[in-house]
């Protein structure tokens, strides 16, 4: 039996650079870098949660250092940043496109996606807090007792 392949399918099997229905494609690793810094200047322009966690992120890793953790509770901390700066980037990126799909529309869907996306952010935040509580607080404790 012989199957057909849809032109679409065969535009997609080019490669790189020829993807359907795209306004603009990164046709190199620096425009794709570019393109991702636009993102991350993006969100930290116009979220404030963003900064927040940023600078939030930035104090408990230089804490962390303070406090001479071990390399690899230093690599959970990195982590459990990260997670949520990714979260707020995904939460950003819903809401954006939500907005493009209905834009000023209620939509019970536009509200779960919202919501859905919110409460990662607030899982990973709730999360992150803790594992710093964690590995923070004894070694902190230690320099204020021990001096
Ligand atoms: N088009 C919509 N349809 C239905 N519900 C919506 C819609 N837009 C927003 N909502 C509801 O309003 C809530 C708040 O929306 P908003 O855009 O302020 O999101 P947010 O995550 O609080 O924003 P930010 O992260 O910028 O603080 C959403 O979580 C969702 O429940």
């Amino acid at each position: 039996m012989q199957t057909t392949i849809p032109p679409e399918a065969r535009v997609l099997r080019r490669g790189r650079g020829t993807r359907v229905g795209a306004y603009k494609v990164a046709r190199d690793l620096p425009a794709g870098f570019r393109y991702a810094a636009q993102g991350l200047a993006y969100a930290f322009a116009s979220q404030r949660n963003f900064r927040l966690q940023l600078v939030m992120g930035g104090l408990a890793l230089t804490l962390g250092l303070w406090l001479n953790l071990h390399w690899s509770e230093l690599g959970v901390l990195v982590l459990t940043v990260a997670a949520v700066l990714v979260l707020e980037l995904l939460n950003t990126a819903t809401e954006a496109a939500v907005d493009l799909a209905i834009g000023r529309q209620f939509h019970p869907l536009a509200r779960v996606a919202m919501d859905c996306a919110a409460a990662a952010v607030l899982v990973a935040a709730a999360a992150s807090i803790l594992i710093a509580l964690l590995l923070l607080s004894p070694p902190l404790w230690q320099r204020i007792v021990g001096g």
